[in-house]
């Protein structure tokens, strides 16, 4: 027998007069399980009120045969009128008590709750709709009387909605908000929030405001979370439920607006796979194994159940079908056509869903399965007003840590070399959904089933009906092209899960094994993807932080890959480059060079055939020129650079387009990106695996559209890749080609053609023609000096050879140098941080840093590059010269340097220019004006490339090669006149 926190004297000695309570009187009817011995006078207990009150008393309910109630009800025309509207209005108080039921009809809405100080008892009471208890004070939180008592809350009518009362309903707010406050310890998380938007706003950095924000937004979800619940509960169930459904997922809303802003397209629909997993299998998983532990079965609704399940069913399909769609070879447009009607049909069914569930089969929603207990409806904290503020203020704080938040992603991803598929598919649902993981795991515990079953399962429906119809028709609006291909791995994975999840809960019923199926469901995705991955990475795998370089594997792969984070080398094989994704222009003026490109930072995942924009472009696939766009993708967030690449516009930071400076390179084709393997734990993996998976399928693609015949132009230098040169720039006759392009001879093409593929099937012998770079001029401009650039020179194979002849056949030295001290003014002797040669003609000698260098005998390849430096000459206009040595320079590390120095010494002609050629790793050039040493210029020599230094180059300005760049071997030759020196050679 429930003792009820109070005994039935108190109530008697209620009858004194409290000012407080004078707004407020209370029938009771008491729940029929309650003992009536103790409460002898159950009907009849009555509650002091003021004179002001009197009238309202009187037109209230006493019911018959009441022993001290008020006098009976005088009828007047008024209490006529209130009695015929509650009788047309059906209420079931009607006959009993005409009035009340009328009155209570009129203040149904109105929240009923106040907190009344028991003058001489000196114990504060809570009424709230129905229920009252004795308000548990801070010392005596362990007496229950917590406990409120059950009575009908149809009886319990504030008389007047007078100042007092409304008075009363804001201590009642207060007391509410801060027991939604204190009442968790995630709450002490909240500290977060000023400190979040202040590192946005002061410029922290982009991982201090990531941090700060997404730890703010954790308790702020919860927050929304209960002041919709709030709302929810004071507007009645109909509207509630639909705020609570609709707004229940208002952080991964919010979140999703901002990501589409910022264009991570991957980013939201990672979270999306991810938050319907995780909740399906872990959270459900959790649920069942945590409640299953402590009940040996526990039910639920099956009816509601399986509704949700064959809901999530279909809206598993309509993530399939473009998906499908686009492996038939649709037109990519299409794909986003097909998601947003599909987005459209979804968002039909989740109405359906609301309608079902709100309305027509609200009974078999949130009712507990034992029907013996009756259902105990949970009364609100909070009066509307206060529900509506927090919901506003909540919102308004979250908004711009949301914003923070995503702006702030390409920057951690670059920073803390995560993948933007590890922040999207883990952290961003984390955020969004911890408090919900909690609730569930929390009420599965206390046997509410249905509620626990309503938010695992109900959040998953939520999002696969709401928020991702809702993300992609707000793309829709965004002009961002969020579509529904969720690829096949991903939604392969949401089905199966979907029917696993099905199959757990037919019955209505759960036990703790179902949980741990479910949680092992979970493991086993992320085990078998884990592989993947693994296997992925072995295979793809071309740099891993600061290990090296795996070019075979990219020559296996026939894929250009891409790591993120710190400079990387990528060795080229004649196939495919690197798209680096930074924000300075240095950076974009290299993705628009030859065919190395430095790899670091911000490269996100894969992109088949090319990569097309940067993130806060608003830029779609329908501004890439010239290229089939079903052989393109959107790249999530291609670091701030642009440019051109593959006759594909790139789009600069904040969406600018880059002018049409058509930059063809044909040679990036293709390019992937994997995870490093070191990637946090296996459990939330799984959904990062996801897209190693999506990777693999898009590998395969890549591979055939590699081996692909050219669709358009049979005189593709490349097949399949000259071919999405757009009409206008595509070399007309092979001869013609040959004059602009240089043709090469694809090693790694060749080398595909032998392999088998890298999915082990047999792939047909393709013979294709060699890769091309188109050579481009960039004059520096540098006052009173010639200093021209020609990117790309050196076809890929020229390179190939020279640089395997250079790196093999030279003999290298490491000599020493003598040079005047910059701090003492000493002249020191020491190493010189590379390996030198210096080739020459017979007899010519090279004085510099205090070394006599007497010139070697011509190498044939330096002798062969050094016949094709000339012509460059020729191919900038400036008059033919014959060089007579080559000061030769080889750089194993990026710590060998070259310092900043002149080419002046008397050994050389000053009236002939030096030409310097690169072949490896790219590398800085710096140039510094003698007479101002802020004045710098720094281009980027990369593999291949020819660089004329004339004029008044080493009078006026200083050159060097500094720390850094890309690892691996660099050489350098310098091609010279020397002045023969007379009488004797040295
Ligand atoms: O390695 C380079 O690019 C520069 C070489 C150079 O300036 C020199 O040898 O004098
Ligand atoms: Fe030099």
């Amino acid at each position: 027998m429930p003792t009820n926190g109070f005994l039935p004297h108190e109530w008697n000695s209620l009858n004194d007069p409290i000012p407080f309570f004078d707004y407020w009187r209370i029938y009771t009817p008491f729940r029929k399980d309650i003992d009536s011995e103790y409460f002898p006078n159950v009907n009849t207990m009555r509650w002091p009120y003021g004179t002001k009150e009197k009238l309202a008393m009187e037109l209230a309910f006493v019911p018959p045969g009441s022993v001290s109630g008020p006098p009976p009800l005088r009828r007047t025309p008024a209490t006529g009128l209130l009695e015929r509207s509650a009788r047309s209005l059906g209420s079931r108080f009607a006959g009993l008590c005409p009035v009340a039921a009328a009155l209570a009809v009129v203040v149904k809405q109105r929240d009923r709750s106040a907190v009344f100080r028991h003058s001489k008892q000196n114990q504060v009471f809570e009424v709230r709709a129905g229920r009252i208890r004795r308000k548990p004070s801070q010392e005596n939180l362990d007496d229950n009387r917590e406990e409120w008592f059950n009575f009908d809350k149809a009886t319990v009518q504030p008389i007047a909605a007078n100042s007092a009362i409304r008075r009363l309903e804001a201590s009642e707010d207060l007391s509410g908000l801060k027991e939604i406050i204190l009442g968790s310890p995630l709450n002490l998380m909240l500290i977060f929030a000023p400190l979040g938007l202040a590192s946005e706003t002061l410029g922290w950095g982009e991982v201090a405001t990531f941090l700060l924000s997404f730890l703010a937004i954790v308790p702020l979800a919860k927050l929304l979370g209960e002041a919709t619940e709030q709302l929810a509960l004071s507007v009645g169930q109909t509207l509630g439920g639909l705020l609570n459904a609709t707004f229940g997922n208002a952080v991964e809303m919010i979140i999703a607006i901002f990501a589409l802003r910022e264009g991570l397209t991957e980013v939201v629909k990672g979270s999306l796979v991810g938050s319907i997993v995780s909740n399906l299998l872990l959270v459900l998983g959790m649920c069942f194994f945590c409640g299953g532990l402590q009940y040996n079965t526990q039910r639920f609704s099956p009816t509601g159940a399986r509704a949700q399940y064959s809901l999530l069913l279909l809206a598993v399909l309509a993530l399939v079908i473009p998906t499908v769609v686009l492996l038939t070879g649709a037109r990519p447009d299409s794909e986003l056509l097909i998601s947003r009607g599909c987005a459209i049909v979804l968002a039909v069914l989740y109405v359906c869903y609301l309608v079902f569930q709100l309305y027509t089969h609200k009974d078999q929603f949130g009712t507990e399965a034992n029907e013996e207990e009756p259902a105990e409806e949970e009364q609100p904290m909070l009066s509307k007003g206060a529900s509506l503020a927090l919901l506003l203020v909540a919102t308004v704080i979250v908004a711009p840590l949301s914003e923070g938040l995503t702006g702030s992603v390409e920057g951690v991803t670059k920073t803390l070399q995560l993948s933007d598929a590890f922040v999207g598919v883990i952290l961003l649902p984390i955020v969004g959904n911890a408090a919900e993981h909690l609730t569930a795991v929390t009420v599965a515990t206390k046997d509410k089933m249905d509620l626990s079953l309503g938010v695992a399962l109900g959040s998953s429906t939520q999002i696969a009906l709401f928020v991702v119809p809702f993300t992609v028709i707000a793309g829709w609006f965004m002009d961002v092209p969020m579509d529904l291909n969720f690829k096949s791995l991903d939604v392969s994975i949401l089905l199966l899960t979907v029917l696993i999840v099905g199959s757990t809960i037919s019955d209505g019923e759960s036990n703790w094994l179902e949980g741990a199926a479910l949680i092992g469901a979970y493991l086993l995705i992320a085990v078998s993807l884990w592989y993947i991955c693994l296997r992925l990475m072995q295979m793809d795998y071309v740099h891993q932080f600061g290990k090296g370089v795996r070019p075979k594997a990219v020559e296996e792969a026939g894929i250009l890959h891409l790591t993120r984070g710190g400079p990387s080398i990528w060795k080229h094989s004649g196939l495919r480059h690197l798209w680096h994704g930074g924000k300075d222009t240095q950076v974009r003026e290299e993705a628009e060079r030859g065919h190395y490109r430095r790899g670091s930072g911000g490269l996100p995942s894969l992109f088949p055939a090319a990569i097309l924009r940067h993130s806060r472009g608003q830029v779609l696939k329908k501004k890439i020129a010239g290229v089939p766009e079903e052989d393109c993708m959107v790249s999530p967030d291609v670091g701030g650079g642009a440019g051109v690449l593959n006759g594909l516009q790139l789009v600069q930071d904040g969406g600018k387009e880059e002018p049409t400076k058509q930059a063809e390179d044909p040679d990036l084709k293709a390019v992937t990106f994997c995870q490093r393997p070191s990637e946090p734990s296996w459990l939330l993996a799984t959904h990062m695996l996801t897209r190693c998976g999506r990777q693999m399928l898009r590998s395969q693609k890549l591979q055939k559209w590699w081996q692909a015949p050219a669709r358009h132009d049979s005189h593709s230098v490349r097949p399949g890749i000259q071919a999405y040169l757009p009409k206008a720039r595509r070399p007309k006759k092979p001869e013609e080609a040959q004059s602009h392009l240089h043709a090469t001879s694809g090693g790694v093409s060749r080398a595909m053609a032998e392999k088998k593929s890298r999915w082990g099937r047999k792939e047909k012998k393709v013979e294709q023609a060699p890769p091309v770079l188109q050579v481009r001029h960039r004059d520096l401009e540098l006052p009173g000096a010639v200093a021209v650039l020609l990117e790309n020179y050196f076809t890929v194979e020229e390179c190939e050879r020279y640089f395997k002849v250079l790196t093999n056949d030279i003999d290298w030295r490491h000599q020493q140098i003598t040079v005047t001290s910059q701090e003492s003014g000493d002249r020191v002797t020491g190493d010189e941080p590379r390996r030198t040669l210096f080739m020459s003609d017979p007899g010519i000698c090279y004085e510099y840093s205090g070394r006599e260098n007497v010139g070697q005998q011509w190498h044939p390849a330096v002798l062969e590059i050094k016949k094709k430096a000339e012509e460059g000459l020729a191919e900038c206009g400036l008059p033919q010269v014959v060089f007579n040595s080559a000061q030769m320079n080889r750089y194993d590390f990026p710590r060998h340097t070259l310092g900043m120095h002149a080419d002046n010494e008397p050994d050389l002609d000053r009236d002939s220019p030096i030409v310097s050629v690169s072949f490896g790793a790219t590398r800085d050039f710096v140039i510094q004006d003698k007479g101002d040493e802020k004045l710098k210029w720094v281009i980027s020599l990369a593999d291949g490339s020819w660089f004329v230094m004339g004029g008044a180059m080493q009078q006026r300005y200083l050159h060097g090669v500094p720390h850094g760049g890309m690892p691996g071997i660099r050489i350098n030759l310098t091609f010279r006149v020397c002045i023969p020196r007379t009488p004797a050679p040295c």
